[in-house]
């Protein structure tokens, strides 16, 4: 039986990977690793790797290579307990050879790939009815005119969204699909297709169980 301790989650935007990211890390007992969370924190404190990374985040660019693989390595490095998931990361295939790389000196591996399948029509529709309120931030998919947290009034951002949408999506597929190919092929991937809305509850049962037959 195979041993799961190095987890990738790879997926388009809004394919649910934050929801099952959580459920791995939880069942598998993960440290996970968000990169674009790590980088919006270096942001936010003003670091120089933060100041490097946020010209290209304003413009929604992907950061260079070097400077997310650097990240990525120091945070491995310190990590006391080995077992860990990454999310957003590698973005790339030069990103996901210098992991290998990273990994293969220090005698270890990935051991599974989750690549989080969802159709792009299904992507567009969540988008379409997701609303955020325009007091709180908070963002659901729902049709009430009201906030269910504070109150406010909830707004939708379709045409902005789905703008953002597209370009993220052609991003998803020149850089990051074929990092799920690379992976692929060396036969690490356990692929959940997605084709029409289900419960996140019903996604990670699933999940476990395609897991529990991969690791046989
Ligand atoms: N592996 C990565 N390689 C390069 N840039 C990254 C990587 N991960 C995150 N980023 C940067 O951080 C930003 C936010 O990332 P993320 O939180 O994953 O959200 P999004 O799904 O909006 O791209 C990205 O637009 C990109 O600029």
């Amino acid at each position: 039986m195979k041993d799961l301790k190095h987890f990738i989650l790879v997926g388009p935007p809004a394919s649910g990977k934050g929801t099952q990211g959580r459920f791995l890390a939880d069942t598998f007992n993960l440290n996970s690793l968000s990169t674009g969370s790590l980088l919006r924190r270096e942001v936010e404190s003003c670091t120089e790797l933060g100041r490097k990374a946020l010209g290209y985040m304003d413009k929604a660019m992907l950061v260079p290579d070097e400077i997310v693989n650097d990240m990525v390595r120091g945070w491995l490095s310190e990590m006391d307990n080995d077992a860990w998931l990454l999310d957003g990361y590698p973005r790339t295939v030069a990103q996901a050879e210098a992991l290998d790389h990273f990994l293969t000196q220090r005698g270890t591996s990935v051991d599974v790939v989750v690549w989080m399948d969802v159709a792009r029509e299904l992507i567009e529709q969540r988008i379409m009815h997701r609303r955020e309120c325009s007091t709180c931030g908070h963002v659901v998919q729902t049709s009430e005119e009201e906030c269910s947290k504070c109150g406010g009034k909830m707004v939708s951002r379709k045409d902005d969204n789905m703008e953002a949408f597209a370009r993220r999506w052609k991003d998803f597929e020149a850089m990051t699909l074929p990092v799920a190919r690379y992976y692929e092929a060396r036969g690490l991937v356990v692929k959940m297709t997605v084709t029409e809305e289900r419960e996140p509850a019903e996604v990670s049962r699933d999940l476990a169980r395609k897991l529990e037959e991969y690791r046989q």
